[in-house]
């Protein structure tokens, strides 16, 4: 094996393992390279305060805040005061956080790659590893500020762009190839075959019209081209070359997204990770492609990005369902030594954490917002823990085992790489509470202390030192394997104990993550059905109210009616009893509003009964004035012709 595989270094990927001393020296051409908090350049930093302010904030992780959209929408409810925000949503309740640097919606790309990317860069051309995460609500402007637009390209690119044009690729075919653990492989024929033609296939597979495609990148291309680059001087014997890999986490689970399409209904393969001897965690059979100029890694970022998870949300229409990490890999060997360097920058787009009430997730989707919540929970833990262990020098309590996120991050968080956060935040007055929560999260990464450590001296392989050390580990292996065997005689359940023992905490902590997220999502449901609840019992009462109001309407007109008509009728009743109902009237009229409908009912039967009676009483009368009348008549008649003899006698009406 060993002759076919020669392991040149066996190198930890942290940035601790590199021997600095043996790389290329960096003329730098611009002078403000090296952030500083007012923006100024290093001649800024001349007196002694300013260095020692710088040299203390140099410790911390260094956290940006990116506010998207209007420039003057958000102002309403956040005021941004050099490095720090204040979101003041009411006079009461102000809350004050203060960051590395502020960008406002009016910052541009090229300001922020300036800002954030760009003086890593020079490190990682210097060997050092970096990683650089964005953090925010969905929708707040992750994806937009690490990959971009082709008009605004993001960090990505602008990163691609920076390193080819600062660093001088070898155009032949690469003699090694970095391994996912960090260890370095001679390229044979074979081997060269499977890399070039996945690459070649990954390019013919994006989907958009290659042309156009090209074009864009060429606009694009041409734009950042204006912007300054590090020029590298390296030694004739230098031969650097730079790799690119891309992975996601989605719901807890590791895939390559660099692997061609699998077709519909079958798993895509998932990966596992791995640990290398020396604790680095890493993405085991994680596909590694050479890039020889910037359209190459920026193709295969595309296809990488056509493999994503997304879907759409309530609050964002194409929102990312997984962590993405994008690593550049840069591989440095000296033609005359069997030294390689390798330095790694990773970009990571973390999922948007998600309120489920405003998401409006269901099924699939809902699962999703669970996973990326509890690993964005774990990170927010480990965050937390990571900032007490330092001030008791303790790291055995940081739960980074509780999501792959923070296993894959675990070196970089405890401050052995250079790490930065850029926060987005979306200043609408309806996403202040995601806001909050997002700020309260980053004003704990902002406490993180770098520990700055000191270099190791690499040391320098041969395939004969090599051999005596393979040799070496074989008889470690054994002695070891001696040990275990007395050990599993001698202790046979003490061992097992043990091995429950971390079984069932492991089991124990998956339970409590998973509590932590079931308990979130029931008072999510709760507090929806309590709102749907009072929704549709407000519903009801309005309707209820409408109709009594109307049946109260109703009864009071014909009330009113009713009464003009009784009114009328015994209006020819003497004076008092005219004034009598006159008073019953007034007092009707007055006790009105304090009747109940069925008494109001009531009352109007009695009155229609009254009306009826009196209806009746009158017609009976009329018919007997009638008669009356007729008798009087006849009696006249008979007198006038009897006693005056008159034949007509005509009557006044
Ligand atoms: N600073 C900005 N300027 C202009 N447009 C922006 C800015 N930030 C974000 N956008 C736009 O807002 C939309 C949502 O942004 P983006 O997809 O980057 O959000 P996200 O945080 O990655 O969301 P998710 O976590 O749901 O994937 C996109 O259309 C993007 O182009």
């Amino acid at each position: 094996m060993c002759d076919l595989v020669s392991f040149l270094v066996a190198r930890d990927p942290s940035i601790l393992a590199y021997n600095r001393g043996q790389l290329p020296k960096i003329k730098i051409q611009f002078d403000s390279l090296m952030e500083s908090d007012d923006n100024s350049s290093a001649s800024s930093s001349s007196s002694e305060n300013k260095e020692n302010q710088k040299e203390e904030d140099n410790k911390f992780l260094k956290v940006y805040l990116r506010i998207k959209g209007d420039s003057e929408e958000y102002k309403d409810i956040y005021e941004v005061n050099k490095n720090s925000l204040t979101c003041k949503k009411s006079d009461i309740i102000k809350k004050n956080y203060t960051f590395s640097k502020i960008f406002g919606p009016e910052v541009n790309q090229t300001e922020i790659f300036n800002y954030t990317a760009k003086s890593k860069l020079l490190s990682f051309i210097n060997g050092k590893n970096s990683s650089l995460l964005t953090y925010g609500a969905s929708g707040s402007g992750k994806t937009y500020t690490i990959v971009g637009t082709p008009e605004e390209p993001g960090l990505i690119p602008r990163s691609l762009e920076y390193i080819f044009g600062s660093i001088t690729v070898e155009q032949k075919t690469p003699q090694i190839t970095p391994l996912p653990d960090g260890f370095v492989k001679e390229i044979d024929p074979q081997m060269l075959f499977k890399l070039e033609s996945k690459k070649a296939f990954i390019i013919k597979a994006i989907h958009i019209d290659q042309a156009a495609h090209i074009k864009t990148y060429k606009q694009m291309q041409a734009r950042l081209s204006s912007e300054p680059i590090a020029e590298v001087e390296y030694k004739a014997n230098a031969s650097v070359s730079v790799w690119v890999c891309f992975s996601e986490i989605y719901n807890e689970t590791l895939y390559d997204l660099l692997v061609p399409h699998v077709s519909k209904g079958i798993a895509r393969p998932k990966l596992e990770l791995g640990k290398t001897r020396d604790d680095n965690t890493y993405i085991k059979n994680l596909t590694i492609l050479n890039v020889s100029n910037g359209l190459e890694a920026y193709q295969i970022l595309q296809y990488g990005l056509q493999n994503l998870n997304y879907a759409a949300t309530a609050i964002n229409s194409h929102s990312s369902r997984s962590h993405c990490i994008f690593t550049i890999k840069l591989v440095q060997s000296s033609k005359n030594s069997d030294e390689v360097f390798i330095s790694n920058f990773s970009f990571c787009d973390l999922a948007g954490s998600e309120r489920l009430k405003k998401t409006l997730n269901l099924g699939d989707r809902l699962k999703e917002s669970n996973k990326i919540n509890t690993s964005l929970l774990v990170l927010g833990r480990c965050m937390e823990n990571i900032k007490k262990c330092q001030q008791i020098k303790d790291r055995r309590l940081i739960p980074f085992r509780e999501s792959k996120l923070t296993q894959l991050f675990q070196k970089a968080l405890m401050g052995f790489e250079r790490l930065e956060m850029i926060v987005n935040i979306n200043p609408s007055r309806n996403m202040y509470d995601e806001t909050i929560h997002v700020l309260n999260f980053s004003a704990i990464a902002k406490q993180i202390i770098i520990e700055e450590q000191l270099p190791k001296v690499a040391r320098k392989r041969t395939r004969f030192s090599l051999l005596l050390e393979n040799k070496e580990k074989d008889q470690r292996g054994n002695n070891c394997l001696k040990v275990n065997n007395v050990e599993s005689t001698l202790f046979p359940k003490e061992k097992q104990r043990k091995k429950s023992y971390n079984s069932l905490n492991e089991e124990y902590h998956q339970l409590l993550l998973e509590k932590d997220s079931l308990i979130e999502y029931y008072e999510e449901q709760i507090d929806l059905e309590k709102d749907r609840v009072i929704e549709i019992y407000k519903d009801l009462l309005d309707k209820r109210q409408k109709r009594h109001n109307d049946e109260l309407m109703r009864l009071k007109e014909e009330y009113e009616r009713k009464c003009a008509n009784v009114i009328s009728i015994s209006s020819d009743e003497s004076d008092s009893e005219e004034e009598e109902d006159a008073d019953e009237w007034e007092e009707n009229k007055k006790n009105f509003k304090s009747y109940s409908r069925k008494e109001l009912i009531k009352h109007i039967m009695t009155l229609e009964e009254t009306l009826k009676e009196a209806t009746e009483e009158g017609l009976y009368l009329r018919s007997e004035i009638e008669r009356y009348r007729e008798i009087y008549r006849n009696s006249v008649m008979q007198y006038a012709k009897e006693v005056e003899g008159c034949e007509n006698v005509v009557f006044s009406q």
